[in-house]
């Protein structure tokens, strides 16, 4: 396995190349022995969100590891896009739940709230100047965004003093996001792939157990060789310890370009394609 290796950020960060997954996993044990495991086995990055409501269980599990903090790549988000003083509190908030002094990457969790909708650049740059703060305050390494478009990213580029290393959003061969994932590259913005499994529904494209056959490899482990090999990050979930070390052993191949291609085609093929205005919240 090799967790360790890592993408360089637009900042000189390194940051490794599979980040561990944590929607979904349940505040409590379940969270906590998920993560507890995946440490264990060798991921170094962990995605957790302050929505999420499982910073407390993150945390104890990443403090319960024993893993010296700068071996550790910890991303937490922001929900509300509220003032600059409430971004600020929500930050020292997951902090507090985390345990920790800082985290490696804080992201803004949605860009667009129906809330907010017709002055979300506003809202946008009033968080980021807290987020700016945080990076100054040594509270946060890097910040970056999360199910930002263009439309998103512009105004926010053009008042930004420190610039989004990340633009966390879904990808994987049935949502392939790409006018995202071309404007995240002519900016240097790294494309971290949330739902790289889509939550699980990826496992309905039938033609991928026969590529997974050829390599003796699973279609998990298939899917997520294809987003590394895109130049992505992916993000798998698991809370079932044989699938989070499944997940993290894709450094042993590569898919051939024919595979890629074939994959590149699925497109849409499981219903994930979505257009992301209506999804907005
Ligand atoms: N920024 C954002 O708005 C969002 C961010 N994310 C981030 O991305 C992460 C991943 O996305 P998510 O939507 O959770 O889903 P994934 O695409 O990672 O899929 C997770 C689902 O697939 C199952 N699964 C995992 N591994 C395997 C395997 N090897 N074989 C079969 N089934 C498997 C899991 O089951 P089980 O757990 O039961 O094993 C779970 O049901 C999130 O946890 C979160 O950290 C996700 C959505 C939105
Ligand atoms: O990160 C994951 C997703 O964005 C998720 O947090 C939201 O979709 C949330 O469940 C919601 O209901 O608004």
């Amino acid at each position: 396995m090799a967790l360790t290796e890592t993408y360089t950020l637009s900042n000189g960060m390194e940051i490794p190349k599979v980040g561990f997954g944590t929607w979904q996993s349940k505040d409590g044990e379940e969270a906590y022995q998920a993560v507890k495991t995946a440490l264990e086995v060798g991921y170094r990055h962990i995605d957790t969100a302050a929505v999420y409501g499982n910073e407390e269980s993150v945390g104890r599990a990443i403090k319960d590891s024993g893993i010296a903090r700068d071996k550790l790549f910890i991303t937490t988000k922001l929900w509300d896009l509220g003032t600059t003083e409430d971004a600020r509190a929500a930050l020292d908030e997951s902090l507090e739940k985390l345990g920790l002094d800082y985290v490696d990457l804080y992201l803004i969790h949605w860009p667009n709230p129906k809330a907010f909708r017709p002055n979300f650049a506003e809202r946008n740059a009033a968080v980021w100047k807290a987020m700016e703060d945080g990076v100054k305050n040594n509270k946060v390494r890097a910040i970056g965004v999360s199910n930002f478009h263009p439309r998103h990213l512009e105004p926010l580029l053009e008042v930004a003093e420190i610039k989004p290393v990340v633009n966390q959003i879904m990808v994987n061969p049935s949502d392939q996001q790409e006018e995202v994932v071309a404007f995240n590259k002519a900016h240097d913005i790294l494309t971290e792939a949330y739902s790289p499994l889509g939550t699980g529904k990826i496992f309905a494209i039938t033609e991928l157990a026969d590529i997974a056959d050829k390599y003796e490899k699973t279609v998990a482990q298939v899917v997520l060789r294809w987003s590394l090999h895109k130049g992505y990050l992916p993000l798998p979930k698991s809370v079932t310890a044989s699938r989070i070390k499944e997940n993290a052993d894709i450094f042993d191949f590569d898919l051939s370009d024919e595979d890629i291609a074939f994959i590149d085609s699925l497109h849409g093929k499981a219903g994930l394609a979505r257009n992301p205005d209506e999804v907005n919240h």
